[in-house]
């Protein structure tokens, strides 16, 4: 049984220009202990597909699905309360700014330990030997010292340590990355990739790995889907799709790679999809 099984999905916003279909039908499964990865150049509704699975997004937008499944529920069937248990426990979600998905007025140990008793019901001496060993699973030093330091006391790559802390701390069955390491150093986003993928192999979990970065997908992913405009354009497992693209645009995005530049500068998708006379048409 798929984890989650996503069929047309549709959101819309109510914009002071009318309604904006930010995701256009988008279907998408994700077994258990597998990786998809979600591709696409910013704006092509990644985000919100994911956002607007977890329950996340304003009021503003309207979100439909002919299907909406995890674990066999009915995500959108279920009640707010019972979405809430899932949300954070069983579904988990990883933001590109560490900095900002954290409370700026907490300890990031008060913040561990409030997911942990709301979730798992875990008392304050239960709480504190968890906040501690998640700590060490994600590599931070000190950890006893550390649970006491407020967001602005640490690096970009330690808060975001912090934030896979908290996204693991009730063993979820998937886990969404939005752009975990966009925000970071160069130097930091391999180690943080790098523990993401240890810790699903781990954990057994399933998980999206959303990215704008081909060379995030080929490091991480078993299936991709690639997105424009909030449309799916193409879907195969990660070596057909790097062997033999079959869409417009997922051939400009491979094409548009470092490694495959041929002159001083390095070509964009755009002008790569005119060159080719493509117009971009789903699968
Ligand atoms: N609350 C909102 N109201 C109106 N439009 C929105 C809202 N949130 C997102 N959008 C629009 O929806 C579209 C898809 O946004 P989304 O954040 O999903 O893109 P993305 O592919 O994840 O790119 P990025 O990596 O830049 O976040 C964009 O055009 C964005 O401006």
């Amino acid at each position: 049984m798929a984890l989650l099984e996503i069929e047309n999905l549709v959101v819309e916003f109510d914009t002071a220009s009318g309604p904006f279909r930010a995701v256009d039908g988008v279907s998408l499964h994700v077994d258990e202990r597998e990786v998809l990865a979600i591709v696409g150049e910013s704006g092509s509704g990644k985000s919100v597909s994911m956002l607007a699975v977890m329950g996340l997004l304003p009021w503003t937008a309207k979100v439909s699905a002919d299907k909406a499944l995890f674990a066999g529920k009915d995500l959108f069937a279920m009640s707010a309360a019972e979405r809430r248990r899932i949300v954070g426990r069983d579904i988990a979600m990883i933001f590109q700014e560490p900095m900002a998905s954290l409370n700026p007025c907490f300890t990031v140990g008060f913040q561990i330990e409030e997911v942990l008793r709301f979730h798992l019901g875990m008392d304050k001496r239960q709480r504190r030997a968890r906040a501690i060993e998640l700590f060490k699973a994600v590599g931070i030093p000190n950890p006893e010292e550390r649970l006491s330091s407020y967001p602005h006391q640490m690096s970009g790559g330690q808060c975001q340590r912090v934030m896979i802390a908290m996204a693991i701390a009730c063993n979820p069955k998937l886990l969404i990355a939005d752009e975990p390491t966009t925000a970071l150093d160069v130097t930091i986003q391999k180690q943080i990739l790098d523990l993401l993928m240890k810790l699903q192999a781990e954990h057994g979990m399933g998980m999206i790995m959303i990215t704008h970065n081909m060379g995030v997908v080929a490091e991480t992913a078993d299936r991709v889907i690639v997105q424009y405009k909030g449309r799916k354009m193409e879907e195969a497992d990660v070596l057909s799709l790097f062997e033999a693209p079959k869409n417009a645009y997922t051939r400009a995005l491979l094409a548009a790679l470092p490694d495959n530049a041929t002159g001083d500068r390095l070509p964009t998708v755009a002008a790569l999809m005119l060159e080719g006379g493509v117009a971009v048409a789903p699968q």
